[in-house]
């Protein structure tokens, strides 16, 4: 077997899903050559792309790419077509909640850091927010997205259920615990215990293990609260572990913190597969603006090379994402006076990987040119 050589399922998606992929495809070019790695990118349908060429959000031979390679890289799905039609029958989404099933991808692992250049432009305090540094565990496959729904044919009414099992619970419960034996030794869990019973199963399930954990401090937190208290003191959550549909909220929420959601990457990682994907959606008014943040992405490409056991490479993209925040070659929606289009900052970070170690090169003098936002 070839260690360097590696099949990546890419799924670029809708809205800017293709532009924030086609910058995170750069960057990977550049790390192939630079490290002498090799990826072979196949491309798949997936959301409201999918829909309108084949019926099916999640098409087979997808799910076949997927399921066949080492890592998927996914843009995003979604498509107001869909969002303004409640009586839409197949939606984009669907695609990929069932791409998550299906790869059993059951933990959604969404770091967060601040950014010492962007600290002042965030709409919080200074002093509240340096530092912070929060890995969120949130549970992908269960829960109320997964529940059996229903709609009345009269429209009278609708549900969802939430349901949990031991079995949905624990393998991610372990690996929160894990991830904070790793760092500082603290975990809170999210839920809404004071209601659910759904919660009181996270709470009972974390009790039992904890004692596997002893140098691990276990908190709880009420959702509601949560929600204030990431804003006000974030800097009092370490390892956050919660179920799907709160971890989803919560994360947009935190994304605050770091200055954009088009800062935030994420790993889904499942026994055997792991798909790496921008917590934002399709953000469909910036389409083919040239104006989204591509750093969510070209992060979530940084921990799947972390993935593949590809540190050094995975460091060094990590240390030129950090180079161009530092240095603001960044999009508009870090609002600093001086901002770049998506390509122009994905270009950024790849000749950064390419160049920063030869010693004839200042790259400091580098000029990209001005913005050419459309
Ligand atoms: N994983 C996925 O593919 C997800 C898909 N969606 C879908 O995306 C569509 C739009 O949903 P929204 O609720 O508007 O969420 P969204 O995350 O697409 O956008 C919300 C806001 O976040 C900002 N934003 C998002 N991505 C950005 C980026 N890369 N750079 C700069 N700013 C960015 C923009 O201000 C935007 O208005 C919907 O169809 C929704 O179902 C929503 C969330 C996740
Ligand atoms: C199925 C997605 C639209 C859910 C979502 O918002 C997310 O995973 O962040
Ligand atoms: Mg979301």
């Amino acid at each position: 077997m070839n260690n360097n050589y590696f099949k990546i399922a890419v799924l670029p998606g809708d809205g800017i899903g293709p532009e924030i992929i086609s910058e995170s495809i750069k960057i990977l070019d550049v790390i192939a050559e630079a490290f002498q790695y090799e990826f072979q990118f196949n491309y798949g349908l997936i959301g409201a792309e999918a829909i309108f060429k084949t019926g099916d959000p999640l098409p087979e031979e997808t799910l076949k790419i997927c399921k066949e390679s080492d890592a998927v890289l996914f843009g995003a799905i979604g498509d107001p077509a869909f969002d303004n039609n409640p009586e839409a029958k197949v939606r984009p989404e669907q695609g990929l909640l069932k791409l998550r099933k299906e790869l059993g991808l059951f933990a959604n692992i969404r770091p967060l850091k601040t950014y010492a250049s962007l600290i002042e432009k965030s709409p919080l305090k200074k002093e509240i927010i340096e530092g912070a540094d929060i890995q969120i565990f949130r549970e992908l496959v269960s829960g109320i997205y997964f529940g059996e729904k229903f709609t009345d044919p009269e429209g009278a009414y609708a549900y969802d259920v939430c349901k949990y099992s031991r079995e949905d619970i624990l393998p991610i419960a372990h690996m929160a615990f894990q991830e904070a034996q790793k760092r500082n030794k603290k975990l809170t869990l999210i839920d809404k215990a004071n209601v659910l019973d759904t919660s009181r199963l996270w709470r009972k399930i974390c009790q039992e293990i904890a004692s596997e954990y002893p140098d691990v401090q276990l908190d709880y937190m009420f959702v509601d609260n949560a929600a204030m208290q990431l804003i006000l003191n974030p800097k009092q959550f370490d390892v956050i572990l919660t179920e799907n549909m709160f971890g989803d909220i919560i994360s947009d929420e935190a994304s605050v913190i770091g200055g954009s959601i088009g800062l935030l990457p994420s790993a889904s990682v499942g026994e055997k597969n792991a798909l790496f994907e921008p917590i934002h959606g399709s953000y469909p008014q910036a389409k083919g603006k040239g104006i989204a943040n591509p750093i969510a992405s070209i992060l979530s490409v940084a921990m799947m090379l972390d993935h593949l056991g590809l540190q050094p490479a995975a460091n060094k993209l990590r240390q030129s994402v950090e180079h161009a925040i530092e240095n603001k070659y960044v999009t508009i929606d870090l609002n600093t006076k001086q901002y770049y289009s998506t390509s122009e900052v994905g270009s950024f970070i790849a000749d950064y990987i390419k160049y920063s170690e030869k010693s004839y090169y200042n790259f400091e003098n580098v000029k990209i040119g001005k913005s050419t936002i459309v």
